[in-house]
């Protein structure tokens, strides 16, 4: 989905901001005045009465502006999607040309071509109909109430009688009537805003680029949850479990006051044991549950995480070479490691607490209202601001849990590139400057982890205030009733184990949903990952029914190529060369010419921008071909090779699939020149090389890695020739190798050494990206072109210089 930056200051925002107002006067307004107006008696606070109580007004209220602020960001959302959507159409047909639309007079023409309201926009309009009706039947009640009340107010002033409230609570009603009336108004004019918004957001969406609006699938909830859903049998079991210990915990309370009312109320001491008892075995029951509820979960979660990590690797490595070129492999596996651990916890045991504390707050509010609805009224007042203020701070928490996570991942690449190159570091003493630089970026996170921690410790802070003051209200109201003998102790001790479950559920409840929250941030970045589709898919095209339809020869026809990255540059223009069957072909040329580009198209790395490149006397179109078929029938040796950290064998070996048999690893070993330094080390084919073959000198890698090329005995041998200075018998033993790996095979080389150029059939000389010479050694050199300018510096230096410096 594409995403388009909003103004702060927007007419939703506006209304959101007047629902929460609303919220906040009103119940300030009512605890304020509670306690100031001492006049003012209790019943008129907490008890409903239609003409004498304002206890109706707060609650209603409460639960219309939650109501309210949900839908007002419905409908904003709706007319976001629906406006992407149009300008996504707009785009696709072509229709209007897309510049244009920055102007807001175009964007007013182009709305109207694609018809904006015909766009599937009856979700919006029954959201604001809603949204609509429920400001006006607010607006309604609070009139009648209005009427009624001053009626019995004038009554009582003319009759002098008592007032059926306290003027307090009159000021409530007429601030609450202003606020209904602004809140119709806003709802009234809601509908011409959403259009300007839909306008606003459709020009936007054309003056950026629009090819995400389709790409990306939105990351949300049911996509997060859909993660679990093989786990559905491990998390059903565990579900029934979180039912039973929630039951359990529901009902303790009940127990626990009749334990406290059976030891008031009996002389002797059989009833209460009887409800020790229960109270035992509820406890017991309800351990047992959460026990197994837990062990499930935390399974269920591991096999989530595993999961994951499988897929996001598996679609990293299965991308694109060009996407290589862009990403940072600290990044890659700083998601890789720690984002999806932060889903792990999300998806299953955040999901559990989640159901288990809202079926505890359910459980224990319906309990509560049957043994005192008037003490239940107390609590139910204050949960919209908290549930309101909860969803707020999950929003504020998911963008900056986002930016941590990106931020740690920003600073994992610096780490990984510094302990990955950790020679060069030393060589340099950059020590110190790699650590400075670590620092920077942990400290980035580090700011941002601190804002996390204020914004969490406040909002605890502020669910922990609601809780003790609800616990308090709750202390002074049931202490009264007891005191008059309304209600009995046991009552108001379960009444308080209750308040303290619900007030403990609700901040757990919180931290879950912030959890929650934070890990839809992370995903974010796991599911771009997930939705990439490469632009060269693996192991796709047809594999040749003719194993010998690839003869090793190789035909580029006009191409040309620039890398994804760097779009703008052309590295080769128009390139047209044959690398017949059997013969070797020699490219040379000046440094940046693009030869080494000419073999990761030959390998399929990235696609020619156009012309053509074909293989075999079949001529098979390259992009037509199995990828995975392809690369076993080419190798490249490249000029500084890479080796993995597993044992020698391992290594020879990498390019195979099946189990090889020592045998041919040492064959190939010996052709290679390898085989006399490996039997030398202590644990022969054996020895572990270390990371990235740290352990191995220069020679010894690259003869490993024409060895690991010799394995495969490909058609088509491609080999970049070592610049790096051997010392001269390391140099004669690889040369060897080289000499005899591209005996009887089709060879390209990019050659570095007059000797290999002149052994080669056909040399190619590359400039600039285009081929600018080619023939054999004698006839280039009896031009005078760039070649035997290349072949004359190096005879001058005997031989010592590369050929193409
Ligand atoms: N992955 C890449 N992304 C963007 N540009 C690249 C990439 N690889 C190479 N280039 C650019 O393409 C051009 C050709 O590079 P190439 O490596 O093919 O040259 P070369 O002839 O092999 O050079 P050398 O002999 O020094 O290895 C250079 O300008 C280089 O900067």
């Amino acid at each position: 989905m594409l995403r388009i930056k909003l103004p702060s200051l927007r007419y939703s925002n506006v209304f959101r901001f007047l629902v929460v107002l609303d919220m906040i006067v009103l119940t300030v307004l009512w605890i304020i005045g509670s306690s100031i107006d001492e006049k003012s008696e209790l019943d008129q606070i907490i008890k409903f009465h239609f003409t004498e109580s304002i206890f109706d007004i707060v609650f209603l209220s409460s639960f219309k502006a939650l109501i309210l602020f949900i839908l007002i960001s419905e409908i904003e959302s709706a007319c976001y999607k629906i406006a992407v959507r149009t300008a996504s159409l707009t785009k696709r047909s072509q229709s209007v040309d897309v510049n244009l639309s920055t102007n807001t007079d175009d964007t007013e023409n182009l709305i109207e071509i694609q018809d904006f309201s015909r766009t599937n926009t009856s979700a919006k309009n029954y959201l604001q109909i809603f949204s609509l009706s429920i400001s006006v039947a607010s607006l309604a009640f609070i009139l009648t109430k209005f009427g009624f009340v001053t009626n019995l107010f004038i009554r009582a002033n003319k009759e002098d009688t008592k007032l059926p409230m306290s003027y307090y609570f009159y000021a409530i009603l007429i601030t609450e009537f202003v606020f209904c009336f602004l809140e119709v108004l806003f709802s009234v004019l809601n509908w011409r805003f959403m259009r300007n918004f839909g306008k606003f957001v459709c020009s936007k969406a054309l003056a950026n680029e629009t090819e995400n609006i389709d790409g990306k699938k939105k990351v949300n909830i049911k996509r997060l949850i859909s993660l679990s859903y093989p786990e559905r049998f491990h998390i059903f079991i565990a579900f029934i479990m979180l039912i039973i210990s929630s039951f359990t915990n529901i009902v303790s309370p009940y127990f626990f006051g009749s334990v406290v009312d059976s030891a008031v109320n009996y002389t002797d001491l059989t009833e209460m044991n009887k409800y020790i008892f229960y109270l035992l075995g509820i406890y017991l029951l309800g351990s047992l549950a959460s026990g197994i509820r837990s062990w499930l979960f935390e399974v269920a979660g591991q096999r989530v995480v595993a999961r994951l990590r499988r897929q996001v690797f598996n679609a990293i490595i299965k991308s694109d070479i060009a996407f290589f070129d862009t990403s940072r492999t600290g990044e890659l596996t700083s998601r890789i490691s720690s984002d999806t651990q932060v889903l792990q916890s999300a998806v299953t045991s955040n999901l559990s607490m989640f159901a288990r504390y809202f079926l505890q707050i359910i459980g224990s509010i319906i309990f509560m209202f049957s043994l005192e609805p008037s003490l239940s009224g107390l609590l139910i007042g204050v949960i919209p601001i908290v549930s309101l203020l909860t969803v707020q701070y999950g929003r504020y928490l998911k963008k900056l849990k986002k930016k941590f996570q990106d931020e740690l991942a920003a600073s994992s690449v610096v780490a990984e590139e510094t302990i990955s190159s950790m020679r060069t570091v030393r060589s340099f003493a950059a020590e110190s400057k790699m650590s400075k630089e670590y620092e920077i970026n942990i400290g980035k996170s580090f700011d941002i982890g601190k804002k996390l921690a204020v914004a969490q410790g406040g909002f605890m802070g502020f669910v922990g205030m609601i809780s003790g003051g609800a616990l308090a209200l709750v202390l002074w109201y049931g202490g009264k009733l007891v005191h008059d003998k309304k209600i009995s102790t046991g009552i108001l001790a379960s009444f308080l184990m209750y308040t303290l479950q619900v007030a403990m559920a609700f901040a757990f409840l919180s931290s879950v949903y912030g959890d929650f929250m934070q890990a839809l941030g992370a995903s974010q970045r796991i599911f771009e990952l997930l939705d990439r589709s490469p632009l060269i898919k693996l192991n796709s095209g047809h594999v040749p029914a003719d194993e010998d339809s690839f003869d090793g020869s190789v035909e580029f026809e006009k191409v040309n190529f620039s890398y994804p990255s760097r779009p703008q540059t052309n590295v080769l223009t128009d390139v047209s060369l044959k690398i017949e069957k059997g013969k070797t072909i020699a490219l040379v040329g000046p440094s940046g010419g693009g030869k080494s580009t000419i073999f990761a198209l030959i390998e399929r790395f990235y696609d020619p921008l156009s012309g053509s490149i074909t293989l075999g006397s079949k001529n098979l179109d390259l992009k037509s071909i199995n990828t995975n078929w392809l690369h076993s029938k080419i190798a490249l040796v490249s000029q500084e090779p890479v080796l993995f950290g597993g044992s020698v064998k391992e290594n020879i070996s990498f390019g195979l699939n099946e189990e090889v048999d020592l045998e041919q690893v040492i064959e190939a070993s010996k052709l290679a020149n390898a085989h006399e330094f490996i039997i030398n080390f202590e644990k022969g084919y054996d020895t572990v090389v270390g990371e990235r073959g740290i352990r191995l000198s220069g020679g010894q890698k690259q003869r490993i890695a024409i060895a690991r090329a010799l394995l495969v005995n490909p058609k088509l041998l491609l080999l970049d020739e070592a610049t790096s200075a051997l010392d001269s018998e390391s140099e004669n033993l690889v040369q060897e190798a080289i000499e005899r790996a591209m005996k009887d095979r089709t060879v390209c080389v990019i050659a570095h050494r007059l000797s290999t150029v002149r052994n080669a059939d056909r040399v190619i000389v590359l400039e600039n990206g285009q081929i600018v010479e080619q023939g054999t050694h004698d006839e280039l050199c009896s031009i005078d072109g760039i070649y035997k300018r290349l072949v004359l510096r190096q005879l001058m230096s005997k031989e010592t210089n590369p050929i193409d410096s």
